[in-house]
């Protein structure tokens, strides 16, 4: 006997529909038996309701950091979404952030095992791997202590306070002469293909001791396709949520994964470099660095954490990645910034005038006498959030917030875009204004204003590059400011609208870069 149940399946007997229902019974009720009690006292997660198997993919849509903003002003600060089948709480505004992160940043220091992390440095990356939480401590306490030592530990000798304002400061007089010459030649320049290259050069000096020239066809073809990556790990990837969707063609995961291949090759051969010529006596680099505590064992000192020494070369791929995609994404954002905005940048180039002139290149130094640069790039950041959500976090144990109960192992989304674009926060906060981080006679910056500005994450995975981060954006600029004048193409109009991904980038664009009087065109650089 056959009983047509739904044309898609096809006739199926009585028997085969009683053992695929009790099946659907069974599963419903293993589901059910294994999920957590909500403790007394606590509440369930409010939230949209799901679809099956998809859950809320339709809902977030291509452009999360919006819809989950729109959905956090119907179900509040702390709410559930489901990616596929996963539970996804989102976490926004100021105080249940920073509740979450510093208050309760213990249990809400994890990263979810995501299908994507396993991609990213072998799955031995210190940002995405869901690594214990001693050896993820141990491995931030190293990479943490090398950036110090070869990046912002004043010098004592050099002209230079620090090495990284050397490498910037070199990087950054590069630049200038490169975009004089393909201002030159091709009347126009694209910001994110030249200062990316900058930016890079900058970590790969501090990490391998090397720079690449702007031509050098392996650094652009990896630098370039950051976009790729970002696209992928950006939070709410449906591939990492829905496991069928990764045994379907992919475009995205395609470059994905050949980024990461690139990427790894490019860093063993640096890493494998380093080993044939490494000296005891002459630790280089951050590489070296990593290198010699392997050798000495130093981190096993005070610890009973074993780490391989996989993971703790490894860790100069997350300062390489980390350091260029960010910093060349925040700087390209300002240079569309003051093009968008003329005002803005002829206050600016009168601000560097009168406190550094044309005879030296602006230093790190110089930062607290430029408070209106200090207050563009703040509100560059505010503005663009095109770090619009943290990395994915993830509990640690069986937790609360708001009431709320949240349990171990649930993905967590930190959705900074709602904190910089937050009305309860900011007065008009669609709109570019760098003076509201200005204090009223203008010659100050309003430091708490600034702080309110969420871009480095909070707590416990708060970015280890942060000073370097806010150093580069700074000195580059100055250097640049001092130098040019940026336009767009006459009668082009500039499309801010970002493209959504871990770093949100604008559209590729072609602007002009006219010098500022008093610094004449020299010849072409590499
Ligand atoms: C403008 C520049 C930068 C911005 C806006 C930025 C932002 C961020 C954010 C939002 C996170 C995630 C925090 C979280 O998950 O809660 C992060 C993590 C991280 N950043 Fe940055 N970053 C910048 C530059 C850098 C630089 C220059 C480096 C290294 C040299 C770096 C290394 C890292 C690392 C290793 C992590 C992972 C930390 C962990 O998981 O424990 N970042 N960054």
């Amino acid at each position: 006997m056959a009983l047509t149940i739904l044309p898609i399946l096809g006739p199926i007997s009585v028997s085969e529909s009683l053992v695929a229902m009790i099946t659907i019974c069974m599963v419903y009720l293993i589901m059910r038996l294994m999920r957590t009690k909500i403790p007394e006292g606590l509440q369930k997660l409010p939230g949209p309701k799901p679809l099956p198997i998809i859950g809320n993919v339709l809902e977030v849509g291509n452009n999360p950091h919006l819809s989950l903003t729109a959905m956090s002003k119907c179900y509040g600060p702390v709410f559930q979404i489901q990616i596929g089948m996963r539970p996804v709480v989102v976490l926004s505004g100021n105080e249940v952030i920073r509740q979450a992160l510093l208050k309760q940043g213990d249990e809400f220091a994890g990263r979810p095992d995501l299908h994507s992390s396993k991609f990213i440095s072998d799955g031995k990356s210190l940002a995405f791997s869901t690594d214990q939480v001693g050896v993820w401590r141990a491995r931030r306490k190293l990479a943490l202590s090398a950036l110090r030592t070869f990046a912002t530990v004043q010098s004592e000798s050099s002209e230079y306070s620090c090495a990284l304002e050397e490498h910037i400061s070199k990087e950054g007089l590069y630049l200038v002469e490169r975009l004089n010459s393909v201002m030159k030649m091709e009347g126009s320049f694209d910001p994110f293909r030249y200062i990316v290259v900058s930016v890079a050069n900058v970590i790969c000096g501090i990490c391998f001791g090397h720079r690449y020239s702007h031509d050098d066809d392996e650094l652009l073809s990896l630098v370039n396709l950051s976009d790729e990556f970002g696209k992928v790990v950006g939070s709410g990837n449906p591939s990492d949520f829905i496991p069928f969707l990764r045994f379907l063609p992919s475009k995205t995961m395609k470059k994905f994964l050949d980024i990461n291949a690139r990427f790894s090759k490019l860093m063993k051969r640096l890493v494998t470099e380093h080993y044939d010529t490494f000296d005891k006596n002459n630790i280089r680099d951050i590489t070296d660095s990593l290198i010699d505590h392997c050798e000495d064992r130093k981190l096993d000192e005070n610890s009973n954490v074993q780490v391989s020494d996989e993971k703790i070369v490894g860790i100069v791929n997350d300062l390489f990645g980390a350091g260029f995609d960010t910093i060349s994404t925040a700087l390209s954002w300002a240079v569309v910034y003051l093009v968008a905005y003329p005002e803005v940048q002829e206050r600016l180039h009168r601000e560097l005038n009168e406190k550094i002139g044309k005879d030296r290149t602006p230093r790190l130094s110089d930062r607290p006498d430029l408070p209106l640069l200090e207050s563009f790039i703040l509100e560059t950041f505010r503005h663009s959030s095109f770090l619009p959500f943290t990395i994915p976090h993830c509990t640690t144990k069986n937790t609360s917030l708001n009431g709320y109960f949240i349990p171990k192992d649930t993905c967590v989304f930190v959705n900074q875009w709602q904190v910089n674009r937050d009305p309860e926060l900011w007065k008009d906060p669609s709109s570019f204004n760098p003076d509201r981080f200005l204090s009223a006679d203008g010659t100050e910056l309003n430091k708490v204003e600034g702080e309110k500005v969420l871009a480095f994450g909070l707590g416990k995975r708060r970015c280890i590059g942060e000073a370097i981060g806010r150093s580069e954006v700074f000195l580059f600029l100055a250097i640049l400011l001092q130098r040019f004048k940026f336009n767009s193409m006459p009668g082009e109009i500039l499309d801010m609208t970002p493209e959504y991904g871990l770093t949100m980038k604008h559209k590729r664009c072609r602007l002009r870069a006219t010098p500022q009087p008093g610094f004449e065109v020299s010849g072409a650089a590499s």
